[in-house]
């Protein structure tokens, strides 16, 4: 495991506070879900038309849930008397974990949140708060207040709110640490009613963990339990009835001294209170769970450095096997909030558990080994509690809990068809981020080379900057050296990389080599030596030429150029692959529900049949590299019913490519709201595409296709990502003028990709 230095740490910490300053501010907003454009729409959603579903639900009040946002809606409400480890930094400096929870909640399970951090210690009226607000939330989620305040707070709201509820710093970890528990005892090979156990840490978390232990066969006499103040033991006194509980008949009184010949040490306390002796002191095979945030009990690397037989899990999500309440959380209230369960009960933690333990042990699909870019993944010390970014917790988690509500009768809607349900809350996956993640997790495994034209720009070097801190790429500027220095110097970014411009003398050697395969490319062409002299001057000739002499493993220009300028000498360097006649560039959309591909949206302006049948298949080449099953329509304006000329050359093609390639599942001429429709395809039962939407779109020309990805990036209803060149033998792409940061980022990972790629073959 890699080491921090404190160079990296402050990188880190400044990485941390630019994350959440960025616009917008924070990480959560509220975004409308109805139409809201005519002024019909408003006296729809706001007077008079509103009245009528407050009427509807005065007169019932489960209506609430299908006329408002209450049922997918939860609070995360916090105090900040125990944030994270950090202790009680109050409620305002609480509020960047709620809004972390919101988004979490939200990309895991599709959950909206309202993050609420309510400045009252006193945990009576602290209660009457959370109720006054209760009507709002289809579940609460309590978050970060303190024991013993935290046990009282939540044993009265379950008893006097009838919506899901659960004080997660309790129940999460419970279950979560409960589920590794369960798995680590497996590998060491003992009994949990047999082993001996530590629990550092008296608060919320500890308490609660301890008690689902025993629930699970953990015999109390067993555990021995410290706080600040030691082992919690016959002579102490003071101690909070949670406390009182966990009494051990001992005079041991240390950590150090408790944990001699422990099996497990559950640690929910504060940063670095274990030492390598303490550790080194316990049985064979030592369970160690450091659980605190954001420092575990003892380094992750100091650990494993002073025993290789640990089996260790921290909460922190740069190591392995990381035990924290994220991988319960989304999925508990999923389950309970859809089948509108009246609370979280003790059957409904337990089904957790087990789901989670059980998903640890299955075989871990490619794209969570390829997020993590983690060749094999078993089963064992080093994976024994699934990993955040398993898109399978959502639906065996969720599923589990809500049938644990129904089957211990607290479902006020039970689920009749669990199939559709599971394919519901698959529905729900598919976003953007999870595509992006995983292609920068494959590109780090391998950063290339990649030269980033226009360098000057800040917007390139910003993108420069994330592509080396994130270990994405090795970049290369490509500019007016000069210049580049002086806009790193005003926007302070001080990367170490190397600049290449192409009138440098330093740069003379390759401009000589360059010149003379610019001429040979190009002298059966019109070009004389002297032209070539000049272009190879010229940073638009300088970085296709760089490709061509394995000078650099990657190409990204065009940022302050139109498109074909830039394009015109790429075509001339680069060699097209075999078999391709024309170019052309397809877009990623990375839609709410899933991805979606667009070509030809920047090259061949009105293509004939026999180029839409190439542009088909380079797109399905291009989509099943992002390990996608391409399905192709061949789109039109008319649907199987070609009248005009553009749906007959539509039509053409489709029979072209039916005949040469029958494997392919590709179908059209059709409307893309067709096939993107499954009810609408249903109308077709002979086309290749089934009933199951269409995901990348060959649009019958240019324009439609150009206009169509421009008006969804303008209207910034989903990222857009490209254009990806497709056809050439070498990975270059050219951007859009004035891309984003992101938008850079985004096509030089997708540029290291195809780099790794060739490189392999
Ligand atoms: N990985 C995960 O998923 C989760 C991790 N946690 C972590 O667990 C820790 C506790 O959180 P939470 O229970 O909510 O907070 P609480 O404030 O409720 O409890 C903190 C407990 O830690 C004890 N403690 C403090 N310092 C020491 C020490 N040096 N030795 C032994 N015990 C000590 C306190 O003792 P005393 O009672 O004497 O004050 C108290 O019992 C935090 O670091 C938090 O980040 C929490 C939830 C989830
Ligand atoms: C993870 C978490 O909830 C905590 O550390 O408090
Ligand atoms: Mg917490």
């Amino acid at each position: 495991m890699p080491k921090q230095n404190q160079k990296d740490l402050n990188a880190f910490n400044k990485a941390a506070l630019d994350y959440h300053k960025a616009e917008p501010k924070g990480k959560i907003e509220v975004v409308p879900s109805k139409p809201h454009s005519s002024q019909r729409d408003l006296s729809l959603a706001y007077s008079p038309g509103v009245a009528v579903p407050c009427m509807e639900i005065y007169n019932n009040p489960q209506t609430v849930y299908d006329y408002t946002a209450k049922g997918n809606l939860v609070a995360v409400i916090s105090n900040g008397t125990a944030v994270l480890g950090l202790g009680d930094i109050g409620a305002e400096a609480s509020k960047p974990v709620m809004e972390g929870k919101g988004l979490l909640f939200k990309i895991f399970a599709d959950i909206n949140v309202f993050d609420i951090e309510i400045d009252e210690k006193d945990p009576d009226k602290f209660i009457e708060i959370v109720k006054g607000i209760a009507p709002t939330f289809g579940g609460i989620n309590l978050e970060d207040i303190k024991a013993p305040e935290a046990f009282y707070i939540e044993q009265r709201l379950k008893e006097e709110l009838n919506i899901p509820l659960m004080h997660d710093d309790q129940h999460g970890t419970a279950i979560i640490s409960a589920a590794a528990l369960i798995n680590a005892l497996e590998i060491a090979d003992k009994k949990i009613d047999e082993v001996k156990v530590v629990v550092n840490g008296a608060g919320a978390a500890a308490i609660a963990c301890t008690k689902l232990y025993i629930a699970l066969g953990l015999s109390k006499e067993n555990v021995l339990m410290c706080d600040s103040k030691g082992v919690i033991n016959h002579k102490r006194t003071n101690l909070t009835p949670e406390k009182i509980d966990f009494i051990a008949e001992t005079d041991i009184e240390t950590l150090e001294d408790a944990l001699k010949g422990a099996d497990v040490f559950v640690g929910l306390s504060k940063g670095n209170v274990m030492s390598p002796e303490m550790l080194l002191s316990m049985a064979d095979n030592p369970i160690v769970f450091a659980l605190a945030n954001p420092d575990p009990e003892i380094d992750y690397n100091l650990a494993v450095e002073t025993r290789k037989d640990v089996i260790l899990a921290t909460g922190r999500s740069d190591f392995p096997n990381q035990v924290n309440n994220v991988l319960g959380f989304p999925y508990i209230f999923r389950g309970a909030l859809d089948v509108q369960a009246t609370g979280i009960n003790e059957a409904m933690k337990l089904a957790a558990v087990r789901a989670l333990a059980a998903l640890a042990k299955e075989q871990v699909p490619e794209v969570v080994k390829l997020a993590y870019n983690i060749k094999q993944l078993h089963f064992g010390r080093d994976y024994f509690i699934p990993k955040p970014f398993d898109s399978r917790l959502l639906t065996r988690v969720s599923m589990a809990v809500a049938k644990a509500a129904m089957e211990s009768g607290i479902a006020k809607s039970p689920i009749t068809d669990f199939e559709e349900y599971e394919n519901n809350l698959l529905d729900r996956m598919g976003r953007d981020e999870r595509l992006i993640r995983m292609m920068q997790s494959r590109a780090k495994s391998n950063p290339m080379r990649v030269t980033l034209g226009n360098a000057e720009e800040y917007n390139v070097l910003k993108a420069a900057q994330i592509l080396l801190e994130e270990g994405i790429a090795k970049p290369i500027l490509l500019g007016e050296k000069k210049f580049i220095k002086q806009q790193m110097e005003k926007y302070n970014i001080n990367i170490d990389v190397p600049i290449v411009d192409p009138m440098d003398d330093d740069q003379e050697e390759n401009r000589v080599k360059y010149r003379e395969t610019l001429w040979k490319l190009r002298q059966r062409k019109g070009m004389n030596e002297y032209k070539a002299k000049l272009f190879v001057r010229q940073r638009d000739y300088f970085g296709p030429l760089m490709l061509k002499h394995g000078d650099t493993d990657a190409l990204i220009v065009g940022f302050s150029k139109n498109y074909s300028s830039v394009l015109k000498p790429i075509l001339e360097v680069v060699e097209k692959e075999k078999g391709v006649d024309k170019v052309a560039a397809m877009m990623m959309i990375l839609t709410e529900k899933k991805p979606i591909f667009f070509a030809d949206t920047s090259i061949n302006q009105n293509p004939t049949a026999e180029d839409l049948v190439n542009i088909a298949k380079m797109s399905e080449m291009t989509v099943k590299t992002f390990a996608i099953e391409p399905r192709i329509a061949m789109l039109s304006f008319e649907n199987f019913a070609a009248i005009s000329e553009t749906s007959k050359k539509v039509a053409k093609a489709v029979s072209i490519l039916h005949e040469k390639f029958p494997k392919m599942i590709v179908d059209g001429e059709i409307q893309p709201d067709f096939a993107m429709n499954s009810d609408h395809l249903s109308d077709y039962p002979f086309s290749k595409l089934g009933t199951e939407p269409a995901n990348v779109f060959v649009f019958p020309n240019l324009e439609s296709a150009n206009l169509s990805y421009k008006i969804i990036r303008g209207m910034k209803m989903a990222q857009v990502v490209g254009p990806i060149l497709m056809g050439l033998k070498q990975p270059v792409h050219v951007l859009q003028m004035r891309s984003s940061v992101d938008e850079i980022v985004n096509l030089a990972t997708i540029a290291v990709l195809d780099a790794q790629r060739r490189q392999v073959k």
